[in-house]
């Protein structure tokens, strides 16, 4: 086997500029390089190690929709740590919304997009609630905003609704020319629950565990990516190399799997569980179809998740061990997360939230992932707790990088002064993780509805900023069950996001929160990007505020979590994933699997002279050795 230490994908170079002002759509830029790790990042753990980064192992909708779903299909369903031996059916509508402009093969974009949904709601074609779709059927062939599942479940004049959520899905939401909003058609998205297991067990208290030796090996973070200018041409490449990291040739192909289960569907692929036949182990395996992200401009996306996976190493986030294409599928296998989402997870707590403590838990899980983001020069950009995944200790992992975005080469993480005056933690001086992507703005519309961070809405452009304002609302929904800025329709919601302040519940059955909580939640809050808690330092401004006064950041992948997944009987027991059905199960080791590139020749992009262009030339297939595997 050839080994090789590079292969890797790019890095993102200027931007194209859309038709709209404003809005803009990157292009990437690849590069085969060899190259070392950058010593910045190496030099920012070692100095590092003992305060910020930590751990362990290893769909998308609105809300008002999402809400009215999941009560229309958990009318008669209690949560587990009710009842425990039922697990509740779970709706999901909220759907995540892509927008901007530029090339539709590269973007995930109509290529006639034109403007931010709020503008839209100014001026331009008003914007359809997704409530107004019809039942989806089959995935449409252009891309355009799509309907998710409570206007069909209400619309549906047979009596069985729950049965029809079973059809409905979240999925990625695109302008057309049309309207912004304009309803699509959604696709097959089961909506409930299997049944009859209890998806998690309370941990008693917070206690220091030590797991495993990967555990061990991991409690110093190291990154398998560097980025370099390179000399020439001034373009910016990035290579792989890391202690923990060994990147090869991929070492496997569909044929080495077998396919155990269907654990989730997205727009363009359905994630399976797998075991590979040679060593036994269980992976979740994400197969995208060439022809549907052909179909719905998702090329680039998927091309930059895998980019992403393959390059960050770090407990909070999914790790990727393999990646290969055959003529019809993309393959991303990557660490089963038995747990399942962290959403399900607190749809089926009492009142669909848990307590300060175990929010204060996940929040700085998942401040030490976007940190680590952050680091890598990446913007995340779509937080919210469908695309935070459980371990199967309970720690999360985040999941989904289709609608991160890589900035360009980012500056040395620095040291800030400790502030003269202030509390103990703010006089320790601190590192400056946000210098690493500060400068870089983009300006596409993505996000999810109630997660979208005011100056994305303005279409203004946004930084990694917007992440802070997403921890925010995630803070929240955590705590009280609901998103703050929740409107009655889209509108409505941008509009609060907006123009409203934060409010917290005070009704009787509203939890009760301290003022530390509330005030770390208001200044992640903050409308104007450069006054938001962040703005500062990056992730170093939320680390140090007083609401972690008690979090040991060293230790955090050693603390017990507060919910540990239910295991099941044996491995394969999806107990907590819904039972998500196929109308056409994917062939993952099919006729075509044997051929390592290229498109179908009735993917659409045949010329007339009978030329293909491989648009997933640049998709890397390799193999990741992960330190402490077997
Ligand atoms: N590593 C994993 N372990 C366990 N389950 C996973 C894993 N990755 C994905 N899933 C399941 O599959 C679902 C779909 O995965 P994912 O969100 O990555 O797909 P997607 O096609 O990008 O979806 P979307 O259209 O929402 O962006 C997840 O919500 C989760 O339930």
């Amino acid at each position: 086997m050839t080994q090789l230490f590079a292969s890797s994908p790019s890095a993102m170079s200027n931007e194209k500029r859309g038709n709209f002002p404003g809005l803009s759509l990157p292009s990437r830029k690849h590069s085969n390089e060899s190259g070392h790790l950058p010593t910045k990042i190496k030099n920012f753990f070692r100095i590092n190690s003992s305060s910020s980064h930590t751990s362990s192992h290893s769909g998308s909708p609105t809300s008002n929709e999402r809400e009215r779903e999941k009560e229309s299909l958990s009318k008669n369903e209690k949560s587990p740590f009710r009842q425990s031996r039922f697990l509740p059916a779970i709706g999901r509508n909220r759907s995540t919304t892509v927008a901007s402009e530029g090339n539709p093969l590269d973007d995930g974009v109509s290529p006639t997009a034109t403007a931010n949904p709020y503008f839209a709601h100014q001026g331009q074609p008003a914007l359809r609630h997704r409530n107004e779709g019809s039942v989806p059927s089959s995935p449409p062939d252009t891309p355009e905003l799509q309907v998710t599942g409570v206007s069909a479940v209400e619309q549906a004049t047979t009596a069985n609704k729950e049965e029809l959520a079973r059809k409905l899905r979240r999925v990625a939401s695109a302008p057309n020319a049309q309207g912004l909003f304009a309803s699509g058609q959604g696709q097959d998205r089961p909506q409930t629950a299997e049944m009859g297991k209890e998806p998690l067990v309370e941990a008693s208290g917070s206690t220091l565990e030590l797991n495993n030796e990967k555990e061990l090996a991991l409690s110093v973070p190291s990154i398998g990516l560097g980025h370099k200018l390179d000399g020439d041409d001034g373009s910016f490449r990035r290579t792989y190399s890391s202690n923990s990291i060994k990147v090869r040739n991929v070492e496997v192909g569909p044929a080495s799997f077998d396919k155990i289960k269907l654990i989730g569907k997205g727009d363009v692929g359905k994630v399976y569980l797998v075991r590979e036949k040679k060593s036994s182990r269980l992976y979740a395996m994400k197969v995208l179809s060439k022809k549907e992200m052909i179909k719905r401009n998702k090329i680039k996306r998927a091309l930059a998740e895998q980019e992403i996976l393959a390059t960050s190493n770090h407990p909070f986030i999914v790790t990727l061990f393999h990646s290969f294409q055959s003529e019809d599928y993309l393959y991303l296998c990557m660490e089963y997360c038995s747990g399942g989402e962290f959403f399900r997870t607190l749809q089926t707590r009492p009142g669909k939230c848990i307590s300060e403590d175990a929010a204060r838990f996940y929040a700085a899980e998942v401040t030490a992932a976007l940190e680590y983001l952050h680091l890598m020069g990446f913007i995340y950009r779509d937080l919210k707790p469908e695309n935070i995944l459980l371990h199967q200790s309970g720690h999360i992992m985040l999941s989904d990088f289709d609608l991160s975005k890589q900035s360009g080469p980012g500056g040395a993480p620095t040291m800030i002064p400790g502030r003269v005056g202030g509390n103990a933690s703010a006089a320790l001086p601190t590192i400056d993780t946000k210098s690493c992507i500060a400068d870089f703005r983009t300006n596409s519309f993505v996000g999810t509805e109630e997660y979208i961070a005011p100056e994305v809405i303005k279409g203004c452009g946004h930084t990694s900023a917007v992440d802070w304002w997403t921890l925010g609302i995630l803070i929240y929904e955590m705590l009280y069950g609901t998103t703050p800025f929740k409107g009655k329709n889209r509108n409505a919601t941008f509009a609060s996001i907006l123009r409203d302040d934060v409010q917290f519940p005070e009704h009787s059955g509203a939890q009760q929160t301290t003022s530390l909580c509330k005030s770390l939640i208001r200044k992640l809050l903050i409308k104007d990007e450069t006054k938001r808690l962040g703005a500062r330092a990056g992730a170093s401004d939320v680390k140090t505020h007083a609401f972690f006064r008690s979090t040991q950041w060293a230790l955090i992948r050693h603390m017990k979590p507060p919910m540990i997944p239910h295991q099941g009987r044996v491995g394969t027991d999806t107990v907590n994933f819904r039972n998500v059905k196929e109308s056409a199960s994917v062939d993952i080791g099919g006729n075509n699997a044997s051929k390592l590139k290229g498109v179908p020749m009735d993917s659409g992009l045949a010329t007339p002279n009978g030329e293909l262009n491989d648009p997933f030339e640049e998709f890397n297939s390799v193999t990741l050795h992960h330190q402490g595997d077997h």
